[in-house]
């Protein structure tokens, strides 16, 4: 189901805004002046061929990478200048992140891996396991709470990865192929919930993919070509390389 052009917030400020971004590693140069606009509570899906910039852009915008010219704006905040320390605590208390393989730690349960955020931010043991469960219920798969990631199918395990970015109460979840490595119910499955958090939360999405069924889950759809970022549905040259690269 998608749920495009469905902002119940009707929130239109913007909460992230990058502008003019460079960075370039080595002889690569990842993105030449992009751009882009992510606003409160929407979900915006960033398309493009593999290597064009995404998670360049992604990184830039998450405070993960600096970039080399350009700025990234956080409401009144300029994170292509704060410091270290200021980037990780809004990694751990404002921002939430999703790879394309869940990343979750082998060695922690379930339970566990979703419980480290708030344990990091200094929340107490029986609140954290309190609420990691109830993300976990959230997602569909609280049952699976005690077991370790090596034991869960790529759909759960991606499902337990959004719940790790969600239970810190995050403004903004980014999203980098969180379905690339599923197969096509999983991956719906994924989005479906996703979109349901990100509507509950009212926090903000950005979501990389390369498949067109994915971003049209989301409210607005930008595309990166050479490192610049187009605005509008993604033509249909730069989807097909996308899907033949991803
Ligand atoms: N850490 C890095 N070190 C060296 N080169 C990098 C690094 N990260 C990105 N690049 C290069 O920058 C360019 C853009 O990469 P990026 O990962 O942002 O693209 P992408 O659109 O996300 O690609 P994909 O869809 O394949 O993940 C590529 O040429 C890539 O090789």
């Amino acid at each position: 189901m998608s749920t495009r052009n469905e902002n119940p917030s009707g929130a239109a400020e913007p909460m992230i805004g990058a502008t003019g971004l460079t960075k370039q590693y080595g002889r690569s140069q990842a993105l030449r002046g992009a751009s882009v606009t992510l606003r409160a509570g929407e979900i915006l899906a960033v398309t493009g061929a593999s290597g064009s910039g995404k998670s360049t852009l992604l990184h830039c915008l998450a405070g993960i990478v600096r970039p080399d010219e350009g700025e990234v704006s956080y409401g009144r905040e300029r994170l292509d200048r704060a410091s270290e320390n200021r980037l990780s605590e809004l990694r751990r208390t404002d921002f939430g992140v999703v790879f394309q393989f869940g990343q979750l730690i082998p060695e922690l349960t379930v339970r566990d891996n979703v419980m480290l955020p708030l344990l990091l931010a200094g929340t107490d043991r029986a609140a954290a396991q309190d609420r990691a469960d109830e993300w976990l219920e959230r997602f569909g798969v609280r049952g699976q709470a005690a077991l370790r990631p090596g034991e869960l199918s790529g759909g759960q395990g991606q499902r337990v990865a959004l719940a790790r970015a969600w239970v810190t109460g995050p403004k903004a979840v980014f999203a980098d192929e969180p379905t690339g490595a599923l197969d096509s119910l999983a991956g719906e499955q994924v989005m479906t919930a996703l979109v349901h958090a990100a509507r509950e939360s009212g926090a903000a999405v950005l979501l990389i993919t390369h498949d067109a069924q994915i971003a049209a889950y989301a409210d607005r759809e930008v595309w990166l070509r050479d490192g610049a970022v187009h605005s509008g549905a993604t033509p249909f040259a730069v989807q097909e390389a996308a899907h033949h690269e991803g």
